[in-house]
């Protein structure tokens, strides 16, 4: 079999894992998003960019079904996941949130107990999904840290104890430990330490490598969207301006606000 044979089916374009449109939300007479769309394609990394207050945050938690738009459909590609995804009910998105979708926020508190061990907190995920056997919990949670790079020492340490980086390996630990089909990362980076974010990003660069994962990152550090991003989303006051593949978005922004951001940064 000749090479070009071996290599077509890798040539045959997917459906998107994640499809997303007029996505709409207000606060109060704050509108926070405005007919926002996006698709991503499994093992892609979308990057959101955009200043404070663009709305950016806002869609990542309506993606990870903690915030219901006023407008707007969400559909992931999966057998498990039917329809509009802003429609079902708490324990149904719960339960998908739990087996498929893990989440990284800038603010560790929003996602671990900061008083229970490290290994507990990666292995309530578990739980959640329904394991019960306490060898399996901790098989999987330890396997989990390992992949996250976390030191496997200080695994029944409380995050309250660790330091920024770890807490965020931890984070990263919990969300990946089921194999979830889409990983969210929240500004996942930002407050550490510039040496302590590099091996971080190196961290998420390698498991996006070996495990494809399909992943959507927000941040307002464009060097980190660089690092990771395949394709980019250019946000301002709750709309998209501009989207692309990341090299296009970077080296040749077609909106003024794009090039704005970009030439900032360099
Ligand atoms: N829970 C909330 N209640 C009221 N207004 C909110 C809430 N969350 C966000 N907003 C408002 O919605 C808009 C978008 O906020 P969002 O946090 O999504 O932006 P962002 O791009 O993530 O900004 P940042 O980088 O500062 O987090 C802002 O005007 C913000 O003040």
């Amino acid at each position: 079999m000749s090479q070009t044979q071996l290599d077509a089916p890798r040539l045959v374009r997917t459906q998107p894992l994640l499809t997303a449109r007029n996505v709409s939300k207000s606060y109060g007479s704050v509108p926070a998003l405005r007919n926002v769309s996006a698709s991503v394609f499994p093992g892609e990394v979308l990057g959101i960019v955009g200043e404070s207050g663009s709305g950016k945050s806002t869609f990542l938690r309506c993606l990870n079904l903690e915030e219901t738009p006023d407008a707007g459909s969400y559909t992931l590609d999966l057998p498990d996941a039917d329809g509009n995804l802003f429609d079902l009910d708490r324990y149904a998105r719960r339960m998908l949130c739990a087996r498929q979708i893990g989440i990284v926020y800038q603010n560790p508190h929003l996602g671990l107990l900061m008083k229970h061990s490290s290994s507990g907190n990666v292995a309530e995920r578990l739980l959640v999904a329904g394991e019960r056997r306490f060898a399996v919990l901790r098989d999987k949670a330890r396997a989990a840290l390992e992949a996250s790079e976390f030191p496997l020492e200080r695994m029944d340490a409380p995050p309250i104890e660790l330091s920024g980086g770890m807490q965020q390996r931890v984070q990263l630990a919990k969300a990946i430990a089921l194999e979830p089909a889409l990983l969210l990362l929240d500004e996942p980076t930002t407050g550490l330490d510039v040496s302590v974010q590099a091996l971080v990003l190196d961290t998420l660069k390698r498991l996006q490598q070996e495990r494809r994962i399909t992943m959507v990152i927000v941040s307002h550090d464009l060097g980190v969207i660089r690092t990771l991003a395949d394709r980019v989303m250019v946000m301002r006051r709750g709309e998209v301006v501009e989207a692309g593949l990341a090299d296009q978005v970077f080296q040749d922004p077609q909106h003024a606000y794009s090039q704005q951001l970009v030439h900032a940064k360099l």
